[in-house]
């Protein structure tokens, strides 16, 4: 569904020299499977994400979406996927101040619609925040809003969800509540969520560990709280 072939990213330091922010990646994400992506801060986890979606160039390496290659694709052409096939959480949710809750949960669809409307109203109801459907998102908790964020992501109904830490800024109870609900979308959706808090991955098929913008090793969520298992 998803694979990524040796990329690497690197930057210019103020020395000129070369810094890998990614190096050698090769990954493989099949259909409806949920994969964690955890490591410390700086080790390449939302440059690879950001790279995966197509909204990042690696410096080498390619991303193949259903056997077609991103980089030959023409803008429109990959934009269009982005638009129509992909969901993304980002840590900044990115509301639009002037639109209601709604409206930005359907920015990304065609807005006149019912059945979409339909839709984006039953996932607000889902994350608890249906009452602000007419409101503006400054009238929100920080919290809140992310929530908004997440139901633009998923009205589309994605065939994959580019998560970044995408509970940073919820309690535990919501963020089980919106692990919850990605996890529910598992099977059909391809789901890529980078944390910090392997807490929230309790639910994934498996876990990529980066360091120093490599891979170092792919296990299954448990051996993240129990470090015997694999
Ligand atoms: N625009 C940029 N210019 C130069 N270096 C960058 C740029 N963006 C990211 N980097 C560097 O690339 C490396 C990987 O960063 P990235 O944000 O992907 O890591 P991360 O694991 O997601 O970190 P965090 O958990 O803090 O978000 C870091 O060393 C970062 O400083």
């Amino acid at each position: 569904m998803l694979e990524a072939r040796e990329l690497s990213l690197i930057y210019g330091n103020e020395r000129n020299e070369e810094y890998y922010a990614l190096r050698d990646i090769n990954f493989l994400a099949d259909r409806g499977e949920m994969i964690g992506m955890i490591g410390p801060s700086g080790s390449g986890k939302s440059s690879l994400l950001y790279i995966l979606s197509g909204l990042k160039k690696p410096t080498a390496g390619t991303v193949y979406y259903q056997d077609h290659s991103i980089e030959v694709m023409s803008f429109n052409d990959s934009a269009a996927i982005r638009r129509k096939e992909y969901g993304f959480i980002f840590q900044r949710h990115f509301l639009i101040d002037y639109l209601t809750v709604l409206d930005n949960v359907l920015v990304v669809v065609n807005q006149s619609q019912k059945a979409w409307r339909n839709t984006a109203i039953n996932l607000l109801e889902i994350l608890g925040i249906a009452d602000f459907a007419d409101q503006k998102p400054h009238k929100m908790s920080v919290g809140q809003r992310q929530k908004v964020a997440i139901a633009r992501a998923l009205v589309n109904k994605p065939k994959i969800i580019f998560a970044d830490e995408p509970t940073a800024s919820l309690d535990h109870s919501n963020a089980r509540l919106v692990m919850d609900i990605l996890a529910s979308l598992k099977g059909q959706t391809t789901i890529l969520v980078t944390t910090h808090d392997y807490s929230i991955l309790e639910q994934a098929d498996r876990v990529i560990h980066m360091w120093d913008g490599r891979i170092i090793k792919t296990t299954l969520p448990s051996s993240l709280f129990d470090p015997t298992k694999k």
